[in-house]
């Protein structure tokens, strides 16, 4: 395909174990400043989706283009310093640690453990640790150390700490699970604004929640797409009703 402007195109992507085909065949393209919610039964892929996307899985056929420029060969680190930020269910924050220097840690040039050595904070890093501390609603928690915070304030947490690196493509899996009713609800403000500036692809299976955030979704069956719209669309599906909704 040529260049596009879509942030991210994936074209006929096939991810297989042991022959299984996880991801078949499969065509997505998301825009810039989208937020896509991909839902399905277990099993479908959905997962298996992000992980190729960010490099932790290999694509057996297929091709992922970011910003034009093809994924599938890069390793993982090289895709998270291309822009793209993946969050996984369980929160890998420093629990010993306070809300400050988890964010600190996470700008790109602390990364490193050299990086980590000569790493001084200077007003660059604090100015964007404030930044994002108020995005995900922390800013007066910044003292605390993360292994105090509730559930949902670890999430918004790790979420922070993917923002310090400033991604283009934020990739979050059931972002909400254990999480309160009213956390709910500020999640899905979060991610409203952090939408405004990047792309997000979110896993979810609480419809309220997708229903709240998505600009569209994406349902996966079987490592393929069964359907994709506006969430009123593809909720009057008979084929998502049939395979997804209706149970
Ligand atoms: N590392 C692996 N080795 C072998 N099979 C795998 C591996 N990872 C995933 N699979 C299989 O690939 C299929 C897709 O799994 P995946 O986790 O992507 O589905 P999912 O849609 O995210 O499901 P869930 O909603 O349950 O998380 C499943 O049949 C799963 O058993």
């Amino acid at each position: 395909m040529s260049n596009t402007d879509f942030l991210l195109a994936v074209e006929d992507l096939s991810v297989t174990f042991d022959g299984f085909k996880a991801i078949d065949n499969l065509v997505l393209y998301l825009d810039r400043n989208e937020l896509r919610v991909i839902i399905g039964p277990n099993g479908a892929g959905k997962t298996t989706l992000l992980d190729v996307i960010c490099g932790r899985t290999r694509a057996a056929a297929g091709s992922i283009k970011f910003k034009n420029e093809e994924l599938t060969s890069l390793p993982e680190h090289i895709r998270v310093r291309r822009g793209i930020g993946r969050k996984f269910q369980t929160p890998s924050i420093y629990e010993n640690l306070s809300v400050f220097k988890n964010l600190e840690l996470s700008f790109p040039q602390g990364r490193s453990v050299l990086g980590a050595l000569l790493f001084k904070c200077t007003d660059e890093v604090k100015a964007r640790v404030q930044v994002v501390s108020e995005e995900i609603g922390l800013a007066d928690k910044l003292d605390v150390e993360a292994g105090q915070l509730s559930h949902g304030q670890k999430q918004w947490l790790e979420i922070g700490m993917l923002l310090m690196q400033e991604p283009e493509l934020l990739m979050l899996d059931e972002p909400v699970a254990g999480m309160s009713a009213r956390e709910r609800e500020l999640t899905a403000g979060l991610l409203q604004r952090i939408c405004k500036n990047r792309s997000v692809i979110v896993i979810e299976h609480d419809m309220d929640f997708v229903k709240q955030i998505a600009h569209k979704v994406t349902v996966m069956h079987q490592g393929k797409i069964l359907a994709e719209g506006t969430m009123d669309k593809v909720q009057n599906d008979p084929r998502v009703i049939d395979v997804y909704l209706g149970h």
